[in-house]
């Protein structure tokens, strides 16, 4: 079994790949905290083994994107220790062989980067990743498999998070798109600005996007929130949570 890492700001996803069935299962996850500690990781590492019922000698190879450098150091150690082997660290340096070429790739998170390797292998022309994480990012590739660019607004949660936190009477509030777009109180105001306004951030994004290019590009939506905004789901020719995932598959294959 090959096994993704997918350390996000918000959680660190634990994505089995079942070869015989070719499929995503189990794909399990944990809460990020900045300062986790080798032992945590490796408990709830273990955790996660032990309740799908799969052995460390089960995993043939891992591949790792983290875009939370505080905690590598010991996922890379968690790794070592509970599962016996080095795991494949993505870096800008692993974008070598991939079709997908970026032009800043220092920068640019791994999870984005596994997100457009993993859309471009699977259209093989111009397309759009919209994730739904802790940011809401957009990465243009076009079919020569250049990444275009990124775009990087905040993800719905940290929205509503930073209403709440900066406010005083503002409390925080479920993530469901109400009836109207007109809030009749506090809760229903918040749902509506967030889930109606994010609504309008994504189709105008991709508007713009489109008009600042001559083709038309696919659109692939990812991320722990890509069905919040049921609304939208016209917009995405394709929704896969498993995206970046599959990515951080294909990169570490591809480098190995
Ligand atoms: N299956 C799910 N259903 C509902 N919320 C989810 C699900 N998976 C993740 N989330 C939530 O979506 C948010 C974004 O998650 P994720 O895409 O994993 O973000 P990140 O990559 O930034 O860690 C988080 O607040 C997470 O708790
Ligand atoms: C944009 C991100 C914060 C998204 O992270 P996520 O929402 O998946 O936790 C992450 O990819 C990142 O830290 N990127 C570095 C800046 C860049 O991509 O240009
Ligand atoms: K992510």
């Amino acid at each position: 079994m090959f096994l993704s890492i997918d350390a996000g700001n918000s959680n660190i996803v634990f994505g089995f790949f079942d070869a015989k069935e070719q499929k995503w299962d189990p794909v399990l996850r944990m809460e990020t905290q900045r300062g986790m500690e080798f032992n945590y990781l490796k408990k709830n590492m273990s955790l996660f083994f032990l309740e799908s019922s799969i052995s460390p000698s089960d995993i043939s190879s891992v591949g790792i994107s983290s875009v939370v450098p505080e905690i590598n150091e010991n996922l890379r150690k968690a790794v070592r220790a509970y599962l016996h082997q080095d795991a494949f660290f993505i870096t800008e340096r692993s974008y070598k062989p991939m079709a997908v070429t970026t032009k800043k790739p220092a920068e640019m998170g791994t999870d984005l980067m596994a997100n457009a390797v993993a859309a471009y292998d699977y259209y093989g022309s111009d397309c759009i990743v919209v994730d739904f994480g802790t940011a809401l990012t957009f990465t243009v590739i076009d079919h020569s498999g250049e990444i275009l660019g990124v775009t990087i607004a905040p993800g719905l949660k940290t929205a509503i998070k930073s209403l709440f936190t900066n406010t005083s009477k503002l409390p925080e509030v479920r993530l469901e798109l109400p009836d109207s777009a007109i809030g009749k109180d506090t809760v229903h105001s918040i749902q509506a600005g967030i889930l109606y306004g994010y609504t309008g951030l994504v189709r105008g994004m991709l508007e713009t996007i489109r008009k600042e290019l001559p083709q038309d590009f696919k659109v692939v939506a990812t991320g722990g929130l890509s069905k919040i905004l049921t609304n939208l789901q016209g917009e995405f020719d394709l929704i896969d949570n498993n995206l970046t995932l599959k990515g951080i598959k294909l990169i570490t294959e591809q480098n190995n």
